[in-house]
C-alpha cells in the first residue's frame, strides 16, 4: 500500500473539509493538528479549494493535505500543483485514476457496488473509498460485498458520525473513515476554530480506543 494511504491508516479519520473562504484554511489546519487528526480532504466543491489547500500544504508541513470531490483530470493537476498530497473522487472515474496512477499520485475513488470494485481491483488500487456509505448500506455492506475481495480495504465516507464510527473502525475491512462532523461549516463559518479542535480531540480518542 502506498505511504500515504498506509497514513490514511494511522490517522483514522479522515477530516472532510469544505471551504468557503481560504482566509480560514490556516486556522483550520491547526485546530487539525492541535486536535490530533493531522489531515484534510479538501473538498472541489468550492472556489476556495485550491488556495486553501496551497495555504495549508505551505504553513503545515506536518498536515497531510489532499483533495476531495476531485472530478476531472485538470483539478488534479490544480490540486497537485497547490500541494495535495492525494486525490479522492466521489465515484469511480477511470480516466482520473489512470491519470493518477500514471503520476504516482495516490488516488481513491468511490465504489459502491462489486462491478466498480472490480475495475478498481484491475487499475491496480488496493484502498477505496465507499461513497456515500451509510445510504448505500453502511458497514453491513462493507462487510458482505467485501468479504469477496479479501486485499481491499475500504474508506467508508458520507454519513458517518461519532457514534457509528466506532463499528466502522473495528471493522478489519476498513482502513480509515472519512467524515465532516468534526469540521462542520457552521463551525468555520463562525471562526469556532477550538470547537473544532476538540470534537477532533473525542475523533481521535475513538481511533485510540478501537485500536487498543
Ligand atoms: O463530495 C465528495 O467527494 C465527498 O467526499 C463527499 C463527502 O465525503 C461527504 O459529503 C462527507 O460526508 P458527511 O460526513 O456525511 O458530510
Amino acid at each position: 500500500m502506498n505511504d500515504v494511504l498506509k497514513k490514511f491508516g494511522e490517522i483514522g479519520i479522515i477530516p472532510v473539509v469544505v471551504l468557503n473562504d481560504a482566509k480560514d484554511a490556516e486556522p483550520l489546519g491547526k485546530a487539525l493538528i492541535d486536535g490530533g487528526l493531522p489531515c484534510a480532504e479538501v473538498t472541489f466543491r468550492t472556489e476556495a479549494a485550491e488556495e486553501s489547500i496551497r495555504i495549508m500544504a505551505e504553513k503545515f508541513p506536518e498536515l497531510l493535505v489532499g483533495a476531495g470531490t476531485v472530478l476531472t483530470t485538470e483539478q488534479v493537476d490544480r490540486a497537485v500543483n497547490a500541494g495535495a498530497k492525494f486525490i479522492v473522487s466521489p465515484g469511480l472515474n477511470l480516466k482520473i485514476v489512470q491519470y493518477c496512477l500514471d503520476k504516482d499520485i495516490p488516488v481513491c475513488p468511490g465504489v459502491v457496488t462489486p462491478g466498480e470494485i472490480e475495475k478498481a481491483l484491475e487499475l491496480g488500487l488496493d484502498v477505496v473509498k465507499f461513497f456515500p456509505a451509510e445510504p448505500s448500506g453502511g458497514l453491513n455492506m462493507i462487510k458482505a460485498m467485501g468479504a469477496a475481495y479479501t486485499k481491499l480495504k475500504f474508506m467508508p465516507t458520507g454519513g458517518i458520525n461519532a457514534v457509528n464510527v466506532v463499528d466502522y473502525l473495528k471493522c478489519d475491512k476498513i482502513l480509515a473513515c472519512g467524515g465532516s462532523w468534526m469540521v462542520k461549516g457552521d463551525m468555520i463559518a463562525a471562526g469556532d476554530f477550538d470547537k473544532i479542535k476538540e470534537m477532533c480531540l473525542q475523533a481521535a480518542e475513538i481511533v485510540k480506543s478501537t485500536r487498543a
